[in-house]
């Protein structure tokens, strides 16, 4: 034990409660291809920036194994409840837990084998090949002094030819166009085997076959998964649950048939839609042309 959670209760080193369910991790730091999706609620969280309020009694939950996208307009406050959600900043109200540890207690190296972010803000001059890039998401896992094992290049390997970037292992960063990067460094992430994966905007530089793949992938994924995204369809189609911000407050939450009606639309983003219900029993939203 190397710690306590907000509650007083011990923290193991991978930042589980003390005789959690979770608190054996079979095989150790072998390859473990998100085997123990987390459970992340957060309650209450409010946070801001030089007295401006960015997020108010937001709560969100996403259950183990679930895809929950989260949506609202530019500026609703979406990167910045996902930065809450890593542990990147601490909410100045209300809770954040990762399997009912509040994750601000967890140590960040064990926080590192458990989430893995993807963040819109890719650098651009990394002096480093792709599988560099992707070995970083296997530094958690080593021990400090270590070098590279055959075991993180098999893995670094896989994971970019399972990103569709086989024969990129010695690409520079910098060569790569946008949506490699993008694909790079989501590599990297599934190299984390994280319980829990965070991504924000990760279709934005994507071609459509590319996104539709991404969000399949993310839909099968073992891990537990919070995606922010602006395209309302492709939440809907993928995504098991919605949580829909505008100016940093939730204003719904549950099944994208619950969360994506045309009034809804309309109320949070200003635009005209038809929604109907398709053969999968999924919403699609059609956008009417703005009147002239
Ligand atoms: N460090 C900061 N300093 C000042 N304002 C900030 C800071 N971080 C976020 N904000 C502001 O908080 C609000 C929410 O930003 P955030 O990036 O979370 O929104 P978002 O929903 O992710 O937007 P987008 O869809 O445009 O990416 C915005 O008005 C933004 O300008």
């Amino acid at each position: 034990m190397i710690g306590s959670d907000a509650a007083g209760r011990s923290v193991d080193s991978d930042g589980r409660a003390a005789g959690g369910a979770g608190e054996a991790r079979p095989g150790g730091d072998q390859y473990r291809a998100g085997a123990s999706p987390a459970r992340l609620h957060a309650d209450g969280v409010g946070w801001g920036v030089a007295g401006a309020r960015i997020l108010a009694g937001v709560a969100l939950t996403a259950e183990p194994g679930v895809t929950v996208g989260l949506l609202g307009p530019n500026g609703s406050g979406k990167s910045s409840l996902l930065r809450l959600l890593a542990g990147l900043a601490r909410p100045e109200s209300g809770r954040v837990l990762l399997d009912d540890v509040a994750v601000g207690a967890i140590p960040r190296r064990a926080l590192a084998r458990r989430i893995a972010v993807v963040t819109q803000q890719v650098a651009t001059d990394v002096e480093m090949s792709a599988l560099e890039v992707v070995l970083l998401g296997r530094i958690p896992y080593r021990p400090r002094i270590a070098g590279v094992g055959a075991a993180d290049l098999d893995l670094a390997r896989r994971a970019l030819a399972e990103a569709g970037l086989a024969g990129f292992e010695q690409r520079r960063w910098s060569s790569l166009s946008g949506g490699e990067r993008q694909r790079v460094d989501l590599a990297r992430a599934l190299v984390q085997e994280p319980d829990l994966l965070l991504l924000d905007e990760p279709t934005n530089h994507l071609d459509i076959r590319h996104q539709l793949e991404l969000l399949r992938f993310l839909a099968e994924s073992t891990s537990t998964v919070v995606v922010t995204l602006h395209d309302l369809n492709l939440a809907a189609r993928y995504c098991d649950r919605l949580v829909l911000l505008c100016e940093g407050r939730v204003v719904a939450a549950g099944t994208p048939v619950e969360v994506l009606t045309s009034s809804r639309i309309e109320q949070v983003y200003r635009v005209r839609t038809d929604v109907v219900i398709a053969p999968d029993g999924r919403p699609r939203v059609w956008y009417r042309r703005p009147s002239p």
